[in-house]
């Protein structure tokens, strides 16, 4: 395989409490809308969108759950071979914050480890808010998970959120590569919590393809190798890397133990 096809497939999946979110941020990454209405998402759907990330190409899978908890034994199942995870929570939902370290652990309970990010969406309704900006960072912080404030109505930190996480998985397999047999600690301890880090609005036009998930069978032909595990569960692999013709180059501020 030439080295410029070499690609890296990302699954990242959206987790949080009903309504916080989750469905608009990925289709607004995927797709650049925002709809009004809330429509609950049933069991799991996705979403992806290809970027480019430090020279590499990155295709990102984004597997949107359910957040009410009727749904959790079929969206604990699509956990499985996760590489990132958002964790969402809403302004106004003092629900859905405290509910987010339990989010976390059912994500790890299936993955164990993986990069995440907190977010705290519809932040433009901040002067409604029920979570002081206070608590939400020492939540980030005893977490050591970075955070962001989003609006996925203003379109407001949303495309940061997934390249942040890109960045990091990126640095974590180019580690690997260089260090095979080498313990090593990513990037894992940023406590840079709070703050609206910048108000770019989104403007990437990547390409993205909508599929719709259901009893374990993809409905859509797709790129990427999923296939029936043993379980019955669809697993996805990251297929193929490509680094646009240059090798793979660790940036990473990678620490060993
Ligand atoms: N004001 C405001 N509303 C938002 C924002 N993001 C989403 N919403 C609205 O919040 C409602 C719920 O959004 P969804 O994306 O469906 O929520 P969800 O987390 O996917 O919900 P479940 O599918 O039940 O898990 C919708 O009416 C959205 O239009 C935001 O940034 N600001």
């Amino acid at each position: 395989m030439r080295e410029e096809d070499m690609e890296t497939a990302i699954k990242v999946v959206i987790v949080g409490n009903g309504a916080v979110g989750k469905s608009s941020m990925i289709q607004r990454y995927c797709k650049g809308i925002f709809t009004k209405e809330y429509k609950k998402t049933i069991g799991v759907d996705f979403l992806e969108r290809q970027l480019e990330v430090n020279n590499e190409d990155v295709r990102l899978m984004l597997w949107d759950t359910a957040g009410q908890e009727e749904f959790d034994a079929i969206t604990k199942a699509y956990y499985r071979g996760a590489q990132a995870c958002v964790l969402a929570f809403s302004t106004v939902d003092r629900d859905s914050f405290d509910a987010v370290e339990s989010w976390k652990k059912k994500v790890e309970d299936e993955v164990g480890e993986i990069g995440m990010v907190i977010i705290q969406n519809k932040i433009d309704l901040i002067d409604d808010t029920v979570v002081n900006d206070e608590e939400a960072e020492d939540l980030a912080k005893r977490l050591r998970l970075r955070f962001y404030r989003t609006s996925v109505k203003e379109n407001l930190n949303v495309e940061e959120v997934f390249r942040y996480l890109s960045e990091k998985y990126l640095d974590q397999i180019n580690c690997e590569v260089e260090e095979p047999e080498t313990k090593i600690a990513i990037g894992q301890g940023l406590m840079d919590g709070g703050g609206i880090t910048n108000n770019s609005k989104d403007k990437d036009s990547s390409k993205s393809k909508n599929k719709k998930i259901g009893n374990g069978k993809t409905s859509n032909k797709h790129r990427f190798k999923l296939r029936n595990g043993e379980d019955s569960t669809i697993k996805l692999e990251p297929s193929k890397r490509r680094t646009r013709g240059k090798k793979a180059i660790v940036t990473a501020k990678c620490v060993i133990l």
